[in-house]
């Protein structure tokens, strides 16, 4: 079965969209999201989904989507912030190679702002973001098996200390994946 190279988790507005696509291709590999595939199996936004169906409809189209892209995927894969709620995706992203990128809540604001795009923030972004970190933040270091801090980094440079904490723990391993000789924060 094939595994995508890498997993990017951590909170919405962190960076995993961004830096995936840039990790995609540095490593000449295939890029894919969690979230673009629902919002294109369903022709709808992820706000409308909410909006529509609410937020449990969604977790289980995102469950589903997830479960997918792990065992088709080869590139790097990026996941919903909320992703890693579900106990069976935890489980299925054991043995993977999960990287958390993590940040603190001003620059969580700074990124996301009042963005309707993402409509569990529309309120009261950092009371609601901080809230969402104090459920999560476990979640996430559970699941990963690096975790690269983004503060105060351009997306260029997270996703430079992404393959070189990611290589580093391969090459503890003995397993150097071949053209992502694969170079923070390991566990
Ligand atoms: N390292 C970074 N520094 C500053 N802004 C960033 C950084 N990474 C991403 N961004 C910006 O933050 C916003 C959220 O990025 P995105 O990749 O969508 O995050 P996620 O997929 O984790 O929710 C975007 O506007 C993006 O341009
Ligand atoms: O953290 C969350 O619960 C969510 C994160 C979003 O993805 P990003 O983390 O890519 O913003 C998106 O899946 C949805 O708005 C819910
Ligand atoms: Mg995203």
């Amino acid at each position: 079965m094939s595994a995508p190279l890498i997993v990017l988790v951590g909170p919405m507005g962190v960076g995993k969209s961004t830096v995936g696509q840039l990790l995609s291709e540095r490593l000449g590999a295939g890029y894919r999201d969690t979230d673009e595939d629902i919002v294109t199996a369903q022709g709808r936004t992820i706000a409308e989904i909410f909006v529509d169906e609410g937020e449990a409809a969604f977790r289980a189209l995102e469950k589903e989507a997830v479960r997918s892209a792990l065992a088709g995927h080869e590139g790097v894969l990026a996941l919903g912030g909320g992703a890693v709620l579900d106990a069976d995706t935890r489980a299925l992203l054991a043995g993977q190679r999960v990287v958390y990128l993590s940040m603190d809540v001003e620059e969580a604001v700074k990124r996301t702002g009042l963005n309707a795009a993402r409509p569990l923030l529309v309120v009261n972004p950092r009371k609601q973001w901080r809230e969402l970190m104090e459920a999560r933040r476990h979640l996430y270091e559970e699941v990963a098996t690096v975790v690269v801090a983004t503060d105060g980094r351009t997306p260029e440079e997270v996703a430079e200390a992404a393959l070189d904490a990611v290589d580093r723990q391969s090459a503890r391993r003995g397993r150097l994946t071949p053209h992502c000789a694969l170079r923070d924060g390991e566990r």
